[in-house]
């Protein structure tokens, strides 16, 4: 189920290093860069293993949301090993922020603004060594994606697994202002496809949600953040009505923004509607089902995820599946909204487009 383990069967240069990170000022904060199976998480666990029996205090920062060794994926989690492991798996989450898809696409912001709040946190708890692993994404957007988080985070020293030179449009402009380092790619190396990659992502939801129980959520107890859909003001019976007949639809809720309109709803019988995308945003109540959300604590940490099952909006109360507690969730004081949709058993039901809620 997990890819990386720990192995000390690695190229040559690991050991150089090592020797690097030793000799280096703490604390000392680490950017892991590569493509999709370069060997980012193994080359995390190789060093945050052996510096940990050096006697540091490593703390990691998991940003590969898609393939997460720190459970659930959809997060950013730090954690601090506290004794040799096998794989990430092992390691107790202390923080976590909230993404709620399993790519970086569309999510630049979550993406930068998570990886530098749990530096900042790793920092505060005295981190010696701060290893920070990334997504695969390092191509196209992915280039400004990881420059982003450099100039973000300000590592010392970043690490560049490439075959040949794919990282080379990202390290440019940090050539003379970053340490970095270019290894090789182990021999021992494993591409896996996409479908391999999501029944590891199958696992891992499964286990996260594994003894989760089903509460129903008064949503007025809480700030809704990552959809539009309770900003502006509630639409008039009125306008409902209008917006039904016209488009001949269902509508559970909706809502006026500045001049658009949001409404969640159901199409009775099928047939082409067309209307202005830029004065109405309309999404299926069918989507909002099995839709992975956070519950956010006060200083804008993920508790944990839920899966939505469904929202009675006549009296605004959410039924949620989640494996947090009743304790936990009263720590939470808001509840984001999610891209994908995912079922208990791992399933993937599918990703929705950010402008989509
Ligand atoms: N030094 C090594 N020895 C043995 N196997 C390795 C080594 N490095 C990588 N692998 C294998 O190659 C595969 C990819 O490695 P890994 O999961 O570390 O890559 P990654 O870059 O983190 O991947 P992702 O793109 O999913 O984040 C895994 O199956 C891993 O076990």
């Amino acid at each position: 189920m997990n890819k990386a383990k720990y192995t000390q069967e690695v190229p040559e240069d690991r050991n150089e290093v090592l020797k690097i990170i030793q000799e280096e000022k703490k604390p000392l904060k680490i950017m892991i860069l590569g493509g999709v199976d370069s060997g980012k998480t193994t080359l995390t666990v190789f060093l945050a293993n052996e510096l940990l029996s050096q006697g540091f205090r490593v703390a990691i920062v998991d940003s590969d949301v898609g393939q997460k060794g720190i459970l659930p994926p959809a997060l950013i989690s730090l954690g601090f090993p506290d004794s040799i492991f096998t794989t990430m798996e092992e390691i107790k989450p202390v923080k976590h922020y909230f993404v709620g898809t399993i790519t970086p696409n569309q999510f630049f912001g979550e993406m930068v603004t998570g990886v530098k709040l749990l530096v900042n946190e790793a920092m505060k708890r005295r981190a010696d060594i701060v290893i920070i692993d990334t997504t695969g994404l390092v191509h196209g957007s992915g280039v400004e994606l990881k420059r982003m988080k450099i100039e973000m985070v300000k590592p010392d020293l970043v690490l560049a697994l490439q075959r040949k030179d794919e990282l080379e449009d990202i390290l440019r402009p940090f050539e003379n202002k970053t340490r970095v380092i270019r290894l090789a790619i182990s021999e021992n190396a494993k591409l896996h496809t996409r479908e391999e990659r999501r029944q590891i992502r199958k696992e891992k939801w499964k286990k996260y949600f594994e003894n989760s129980s089903e509460y129903i959520l008064d949503l007025r107890k809480f700030y809704i953040s990552g959809t539009l859909m309770f900003q502006g003001k509630e639409i008039s019976e009125e306008e409902k009505g209008l917006l039904e007949s016209l488009f001949r639809w269902l509508i559970f809720h909706g809502r006026k923004i500045a001049s658009r309109y949001f409404v969640v709803k159901a199409d009775i019988g099928s047939f082409p509607r067309n209307f202005d995308k830029n004065a109405m945003n309309a999404v299926d109540l069918e989507n909002l089902s099995n839709l992975l959300i956070g519950f956010i604590d006060k200083d804008g940490f993920c508790l944990g995820l839920g899966i939505l099952k469904l929202i009675n909006f006549k009296e605004l109360k959410a039924h949620v599946l989640t494996p947090l507690n009743e304790n936990e969730i009263k720590n939470a004081v808001e509840i984001r909204f999610g891209r994908i949709r995912v079922r208990e058993d791992g399933e993937e039901l599918g990703l929705l487009h950010r402008d989509a809620l």
